[in-house]
């Protein structure tokens, strides 16, 4: 069963900025999405239009069906619900998604209080158990954030998200501002509580191996589009695009003690956003670029090794080769959706 898709989804900023471009994604429930790509190439934006927590005057194309209901035409009243009931969100960096003058008991008690319509009473019973299923001790609950560590309140996060049962959980860099020990015991957790509830994990980093080692499949960016899909187990061996090869080169390898010492790293920028270059924009950076790249784009394709790539170089597959219709990614064809200007949130509200 799909629980999220993500359809011809473009974002483009106040400004100019086109941060995602004709995005296709599908989440089937209960599976674990890893979203990768270099600084800038638009993976938070995403995982903020797939709350609809973007910026107002941001205009947003395209269709995020969680469940067949469409997160970016819903009321804001529903659309408060889905982010903690249908879909929640962990960022990295808790110190600053923490109200720092709350204790963190009454931070993952609140919207059990809102959304769930509990007692006072039975909130703070629950969030107590959040903590254990997290592994803190339930009497953390009263410390306020400044009183624990980096690890402790990524795990204040996680209770937090997981406290009114969403079926979806989008992880943006969860870990990226904790020490290596850390960092592989909140992957676990968060491996754990995803498969203990059966949830859909969508999981943005910019490092390869984490997604790798946590996700089913992998989803590689580049400047705001998706061009490349695939199983994420062979994220490092198996990557077509020449751009998710190269972003795979840049880390080291397990097992490959010599590549630890020599990973490869990728000449030049990703392009500015807000004119990005003609044709595929990879192209300035790409080492096997042909004369037709910096005129022709080719969008995501079905590629052999049930992947999808966008590049002249993948061959495509045969159609006997493909996944059934609806679960393929790449712009859709036909009309352009309408764009729809995002008002801001009329009670300034995120809960
Ligand atoms: N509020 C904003 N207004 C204008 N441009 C923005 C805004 N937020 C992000 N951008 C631009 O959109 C592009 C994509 O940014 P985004 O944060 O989504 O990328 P990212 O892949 O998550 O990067 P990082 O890994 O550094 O967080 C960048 O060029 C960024 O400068």
């Amino acid at each position: 069963m799909t629980l999220l898709e993500v359809r011809g989804l473009t974002v483009t900023y106040p400004g100019g900025a086109a941060a995602v471009r004709g995005v296709d994604l599908t989440l089937p429930a209960g599976r674990k999405l890893g979203i990768a790509g270099e600084s800038g190439c638009g993976k938070t934006t995403l995982a903020l239009a797939l709350l609809r927590l973007l910026p107002a005057g941001t205009e947003v194309t395209g269709e995020v069906l969680l469940d067949g209901e469409d997160v970016l035409t819903m009321r804001w009243g529903r659309v408060r619900a889905v982010r903690w009931a249908g879909t929640s969100i962990v960022f990295q960096g808790a110190m600053h998604s923490l109200n720092p003058v709350h204790r963190v008991g009454d931070q993952i008690a609140e919207p059990i209080l809102l959304h769930r319509r509990a007692s006072r009473a039975a909130a703070r019973t629950r969030a107590g158990e959040l903590l254990e299923q997290v592994g803190l001790s339930p009497a953390r609950a009263a410390a306020y954030p400044h009183q624990l560590s980096g690890g402790q309140r990524q795990r204040v996060m996680i209770a937090m998200a997981l406290a009114c049962d969403p079926r979806l959980i989008v992880a943006d860099e969860p870990t990226t501002a904790l020490d290596v020990m850390i960092q592989a015991q909140i992957l676990r957790l968060i491996e754990r509580s995803v498969a203990e509830r059966d949830l859909g994990l969508i999981m943005i980093s910019h490092d390869l191996s984490v997604l790798s080692e946590t996700c089913d499949r992998l989803a590689v960016m580049y400047a705001g589009r998706v061009v490349e899909e695939g199983p994420a187990g062979a994220g490092h061996d198996g990557a077509l695009h020449p751009y998710a090869r190269a972003l795979s080169a840049a880390f080291p390898r397990v097992g490959d003690p010599a590549s630890r010492f020599a990973p490869r790293g990728l000449p030049g920028d990703p392009p500015d956003p807000a004119a990005p270059p003609a044709g595929c924009a990879f192209h300035p950076r790409c080492p096997v670029a042909l004369a037709g790249c910096a005129t022709h784009d080719v969008l995501l394709r079905e590629a052999p090794g049930d992947r999808r790539a966008a590049c002249v170089h993948v061959p495509e597959a045969a159609p006997g080769q493909r996944p059934p219709r609806g679960t393929a990614a790449g712009p859709t064809p036909g009309a352009p959706p309408p764009i729809r200007q995002h008002p801001a949130d009329p009670t300034g509200r995120t809960a």
